[in-house]
């Protein structure tokens, strides 16, 4: 088709969360293209990339820690200028609905050795998977820096490692049995990281099992001030438009060019490219597209956690804790019949973790809402709480295939990519997927080293 305006092409994009935001960013940074960005979203900027104020400090209550080897969101704050936090990890135990399977104590030299004692050699092998795994999928910023772009998740995770289609078909249970990981380790550390990074169990797939694994390594970082900085100042350094708007529906004209129709808005803007940065299954969105040549199906559905931040003192009794000066930082559970998956102490977005002075402030993440007394069998004094309750990211069931990336030319999907697995890193790998997938369509030689402007040091 033509474009509207040759020497200026017109882009919406649908979201603003990190994935919405940073294929802005990367639009905007890509030569030769020179587009007229227009964002719309229906809610704030970051979208699960938020905080909640109480007693005047600000907690994340989404999206919280990036891996050190995340390294566009590195980047990012880099470049942006951002302090980054460091999240130093309190004294973890392991929680099976009546007393702890395994506890920190004191002495860090102790840990080491009392969780070697009980994992043994499973331990190490999973640090090995974990590691290998993140070497392959480190290749992606080569492949994208070189301009590679893929119309669907499997081609993308094959650009990585060709092995990685094969994670999403069998469980991490699976995967982990395969590699010799023991019984005990699978039920208990692989079960608890699983349930409090996805409120998920090790039923889920190898690949997203992996990722969550790897967001329980050391050195996890977010950035100083709240992690939704790093969205706000993508969309301001992409120059686009931001509208906050509800978009209906999607519409193929017969020119092929593309116009939006809004909630509360009679205009109909007309787009040379279209991006979606927002989930868009059954349960999470009623999104319409019209006049396609083809249905569109997007399979799968969104798992509920509930985000309950409470200011208040732990009822240390319910966990046989001897006083309130011996309560742990953070309390994983490994027990599938209990009704949360986790309880952690929370540090303000400006404050470092373990930092004196901050409000006693916990994280619990459960499936479903806290009935009173569950709430009363966690606090034993609650001065305030606040509820967050969020489609937070795939049910990862073994029932879902990856999707596409392209749905038709000059319309893209972004958040197909969360069914590999959800976190903020990936949306910025899709995001600039589809970013160059656009440029593509709008007639820039993507693959041309002239053009790429985004250069990931590795
Ligand atoms: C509780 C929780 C904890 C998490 N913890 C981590 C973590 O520690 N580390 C990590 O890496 N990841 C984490 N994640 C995952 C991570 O937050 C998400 O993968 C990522 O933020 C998704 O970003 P997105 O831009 O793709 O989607 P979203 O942030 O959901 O953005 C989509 C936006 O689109 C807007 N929108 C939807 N429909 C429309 C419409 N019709 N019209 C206009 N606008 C629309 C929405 O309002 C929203 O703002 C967590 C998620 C949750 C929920
Ligand atoms: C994408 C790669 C390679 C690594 C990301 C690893 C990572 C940081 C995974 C975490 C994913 C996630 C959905 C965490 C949710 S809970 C986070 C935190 N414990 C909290 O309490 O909020």
């Amino acid at each position: 088709h033509q474009v509207l305006d040759p020497t200026q092409p017109r882009i919406a994009i649908i979201g603003a969360g990190i994935s919405g935001t940073s294929a802005a960013y990367f639009l905007s940074k890509t030569p030769g293209l020179n587009p007229k960005i227009d964002v719309y979203s229906k809610d704030l900027v970051g979208g699960r990339m938020a905080t909640v104020n109480i007693q005047g400090y600000d907690f994340e209550t989404g999206g919280s820690v990036l891996h050190p080897r995340n390294k566009y969101m590195k980047q990012f704050a880099e470049q942006f200028g951002f302090k980054r936090k460091k999240g130093i990890s309190g004294k973890f135990g392991l929680y099976d609905g009546s007393h702890f399977v395994y506890s920190e104590g004191d002495w860090s030299v102790m840990n080491v050795a009392s969780l070697l004692w009980r994992y043994g050699f499973s331990l190490l092998k999973v640090n090995t998977l974990v590691g290998e795994m993140l070497n392959q999928f480190e290749r992606i910023y080569n492949v994208q820096d070189d301009g590679y772009a893929f119309s669907n998740v499997a081609d993308l995770l094959s650009a990585m490692d060709p092995s990685f289609n094969m994670m999403l078909e069998r469980s991490l249970e699976a995967g982990l049995k395969h590699a010799g990981v023991s019984k005990l380790f699978i039920e208990e550390l692989a079960h608890a990281i699983m349930r409090v990074n996805y409120g998920q169990s090790p039923d889920a797939h190898q690949f997203v099992g992996s990722v969550s694994l790897a967001g329980a390594e050391t050195g996890l970082w977010s950035l100083h001030g709240g992690n939704k900085k790093i969205p706000h100042a993508l969309l301001n350094a992409s120059g686009a438009s931001f509208y906050n708007e509800e978009v209906e529906a999607i519409h193929l004209n017969t020119d092929g060019r593309f116009s939006l129709r809004f909630k509360e808005n009679d205009e109909m803007p007309l787009y040379d490219a279209v991006i979606l940065a927002t989930p868009v299954t059954n349960d999470t969105s009623t999104f319409g597209f019209e006049n396609f040549p083809r249905q569109f199906h997007f399979p799968g559905r969104y798992h509920q956690t509930v985000c309950t931040m409470v200011q208040g003192d732990i009822n240390y009794e319910t966990f046989n804790f001897a006083d309130s000066s011996s309560v742990i930082d953070d309390i994983f559970t490994t027990n599938r019949t209990l009704f949360f998956n986790s309880l952690a102490r929370n540090y303000p977005v400006d404050i470092d973790d373990g930092a004196e002075g901050a409000p006693s402030v916990w994280k619990v993440f459960s499936n479903e809402p806290l009935a009173k007394e569950e709430l009363d069998t966690l606090f034993s004094a609650i001065n305030e709480t606040f509820v967050i309750k969020w489609k937070a990211y795939p049910e990862y069931d073994g029932t879902t295939t990856t999707g596409n990336f392209t749905l038709h030319p000059g319309l893209y999907h972004v958040n197909a990519i969360e069914f590999a697995a959800s976190a903020m890193e990936m949306g910025v790998i899709g995001a600039r997927n589809v970013a160059l997938l656009a440029a593509s369509h709008l007639g820039v030689d993507i693959q041309d080293r002239k053009t790429q402007s985004f250069h990931i040091e590795l």
